[in-house]
């Protein structure tokens, strides 16, 4: 018995789960987040935040009303705010979203965009005299900041961003303005109620020249009263299909002046006399967008968790059907089509994990390579992490909703706390800019990569670009999981050539590159699909290779496996192109057995995650597995059920049903 974490008052369907498990989860919670000291970082700040009572919520989430959602946790955050030091090491971002998911969860707050964007956006974008002024406030949370940059008519097409920032060297000044209505800022997030400050990102016009998009730092609220400063129009978008704790707002500016100094001025300049002095990179004041997008892979694998760790515990408590034995009904996580909805999503929740150590870190690399001068990584990164987030949170999205169907109606209730998971998740195929776009962006890139390749220059291939210049060669499917990954190469590397032969014919035909690019987008994304997925297959075998406690390395193998054989059959048509469809039969044979390999370890490999209650807010997934009665508990709870006969009752339906009986 390897979990140590077995409660005497457990529901015994669970603590036979964790018994069978063969391997010690507080290792494999280590090698989830990293080290072994986060991972019992972790695990004390979860200890402390459960030792001050005024952080638990007080009352179900899914009970409040969108104003209660945001007063509780405005309330929290004033709790939080008397014990940041003693509960985390503050310059640590990793422990401080670990705070914020424990105490806050995945509903939003007023500062969801403070850390995420706001801070970062300073970090990279602000000269030494800028952070000298502006990061420490930020960082002491005197101010509250979100990033302005979408507006009502724009949010991927960021060249035709309307709101200008006109320079006027005669005052020193820039004047924001909002010139229509589709020029108002819209969704950014905690902008709305929450943020006195924002990054607003507005097209920089020096008489009369339009340098395009460019970051400004912007007061909206007097910092004593709150109230918008003259000239600011601010306000609330409205209700939203999940992540209403969050106040996502709408900005307008008329004529609203601005000192020269307030332009984030790190990479570019402006100068007293409007003399303007480019970036050395034309992209770099994007860099907050890639920070996010760098970091989606590990937050989308953890909202894809929360939802499996629900799914699993539930479904090994949930008892329907006969197997076998015909005196008591099974488990359904023993059904083979329960294991086939929930492990490879598994897999996929690790392989997302593992990939996002990587990407946080290739991030945290280029700002120092930036900070020195050099931006040479800032393509690769941006075209590999465009394709990172729109493949991992389509993949999410995907996973959760298996996930609360794998529950049966307990998934459909409030209760099961799944379908605010999957609300929340699915807004990352849109925010940080839609999916389609940004896998056309580093379908650029890919097309690119081919004609250095068709032009004999494959030595200038980018990172993870040389398998695209490799040849095709013969694929011996016993080899273990690199014979996977050859398979995915050969249908990445088919698709890609497949796509950008496409563009070329297509101008070659007299179209030009637009229209010929937007003839071949299908095929373009489908290439960018396919080689990202090599990307996440890769870093998955090449992490679990690196590992080296046996039990761990043993279970983390067989996950590699349902990954892999999952993978293969599910892009079926490309791989049928290079192996036959008996060895499809074969890797489907392989999936099944691979699914009953896991099975026994099912709920320890989600209780890795060491997800407290109090985070995932869910009856089905508690876990103690103490399912029904808590579901009966919950019911009562609702405020429908404070009383017997409701106003409405009496208002409406006895009337008419006395009408109806005369
Ligand atoms: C507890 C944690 C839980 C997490 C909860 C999260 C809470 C926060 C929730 C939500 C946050 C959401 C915040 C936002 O959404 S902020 C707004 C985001 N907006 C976007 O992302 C907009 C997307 N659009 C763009 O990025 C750009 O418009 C574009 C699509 C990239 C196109 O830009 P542009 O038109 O300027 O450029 P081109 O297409 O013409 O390309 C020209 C070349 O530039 C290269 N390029 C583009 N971007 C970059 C970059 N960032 N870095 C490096 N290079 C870049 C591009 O590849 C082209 O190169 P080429 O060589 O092909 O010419
Ligand atoms: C929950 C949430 C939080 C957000 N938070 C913030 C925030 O904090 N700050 C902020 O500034 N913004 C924020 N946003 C806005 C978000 O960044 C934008 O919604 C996003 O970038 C997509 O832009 P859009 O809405 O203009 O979509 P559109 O670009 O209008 O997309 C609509 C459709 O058009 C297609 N399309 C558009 N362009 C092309 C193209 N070139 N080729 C092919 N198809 C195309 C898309 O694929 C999509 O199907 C948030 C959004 C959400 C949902």
């Amino acid at each position: 018995m390897l979990n140590k974490s077995i409660m005497d008052g457990d529901n015994p369907d669970l603590t036979e789960e964790r018994m069978k498990g063969a391997f010690d989860t507080d290792k494999m919670a280590a090698v989830i987040y990293g080290s072994e000291k986060f991972a019992i970082r972790r695990r004390e700040i979860t200890e402390s935040i459960s030792r001050i009572p005024q952080l638990a919520d007080s009352k179900p989430f899914s009970f409040m009303t969108r104003e209660e959602k945001i007063s509780e946790s405005c309330r929290k955050l004033s709790v939080l705010s008397e014990h940041w030091n003693q509960l985390i090491d503050t310059n640590n971002e990793e422990e401080a979203l670990h705070l914020y998911r424990e105490v806050l969860g995945l509903e939003g707050h007023a500062f969801s965009l403070h850390e995420t964007m706001f801070i970062p956006s300073l970090v990279a974008q602000a000269n030494d005299e800028q952070q000298e002024k502006w990061l420490g406030r930020a960082k002491r949370r005197e101010i509250i900041g979100c990033y302005a940059q979408t507006e009502m008519g724009h949010g991927t097409n960021l060249r035709a961003l309307e709101t200008t920032a006109t320079y006027y060297p005669s005052t020193q000044e820039f004047i924001l303005h909002t010139p229509t209505e589709t020029a108002l800022k819209w969704w950014p997030g905690a902008l709305g109620k929450s943020s006195n400050y924002a990054v607003v990102v507005a097209d920089l016009v020096i008489r009369d020249t339009h340098y395009g998009a460019h970051p400004f730092m912007v007061q909206l609220r007097d910092e004593k009263t709150h109230n918008p400063l003259p000239g600011i129009t601010v306000g609330d978008i409205g209700p939203k299909m999940a992540f209403n704790g969050a106040d996502n707002g709408f900005l307008g500016f008329n004529q609203y002046k601005l000192p020269r100094d307030h332009m984030l001025m790190r990479h570019s300049r402006v100068e007293e006399n409007g003399t303007y002095t480019k970036p050395p990179h034309a992209k770099i004041g994007y860099s907050s967008m890639v920070k996010v997008r760098s970091r989606m892979a590990m937050d989308q694998g953890l909202f894809m968790v929360s939802a499996l760790v629900i799914a699993v515990r539930y479904s090994a408590v949930r008892r329907q059907g006969f197997l076998d034995d015909k005196s008591r009904e099974v488990k359904v996580l023993d059904y083979q089509t329960q294991q086939h909805r929930l492990f490879p999503s598994i897999a996929r929740a690790y392989a997302f994990i593992f990939c996002g150590f990587e990407t946080i870190q290739l991030y945290d690399q280029l700002l120092i390579d930036v900070k020195n001068g050099d931006t040479s990584g800032m393509s690769d990164l941006h075209a590999l992490t465009s394709g990172l987030k729109s493949v991992v949170t389509h993949q999410t999205g995907e996973g959760i909703e298996q996930a609360r169907m794998a529950c049966g109606g307990h998934g459909y209730s409030m209760a099961s706390y799944i379908s605010e998971i999957y609300g929340v998740a699915i807004g990352g195929c849109t925010y940080e800019g839609e999916n389609m776009v940004m896998l056309l962006q580093l379908a650029r890139y890919l097309v690119k990569s081919v004609e250095l390749v068709k032009t004999g220059k494959s030595k200038e291939l980018g990172p993870m670009m040389n398998y695209l210049a490799e040849p095709d060669t013969q694929i011996d499917l016993t080899s273990g999981p690199e014979a996977y990954v050859k398979v995915f190469q050969h249908a990445a590397r088919r698709q890609v050539w497949k796509a950008t032969d496409k563009f070329h014919q297509l101008m070659e035909s007299g179209q030009s590159r637009d229209i010929a690019w937007n003839n071949s987008a299908v095929e373009l994304t489908r290439a960018s699909r396919l080689h990202t997925r090599l990307y996440i297959m890769e870093t998955f075998i090449r992490r679990v290779s690196s590992i080296s406690d046996v039990s761990i390395k043993k279970v983390l193998i067989d996950l590699v496996n349902v990954h892999v054989n999952y993978e293969v059959l599910d892009i079926g048509t490309y791989a049928l192109e290079h192996v036959s469809s008996t060895q499809l039969d074969s890797i489907r044979s392989q999936l099944y057995s691979s699914l009953d390999t896991l099975r026994p370890n099912a709920v320890s490999l989600i209780d890795s995650f060491q997800i407290s209650d109090m985070q995932l807010r869910s009856v089905l997934g508690r876990r103690d597995g103490h399912v029904y009665t808590n579901l009966f508990e919950w019911a009562k709870a609702s405020p429908l059920n404070q009383t017997h006969v409701l106003p409405s009752v009496n208002q409406y339906l006895k009337p008419m049903m006395d009408k109806a009986k005369l």
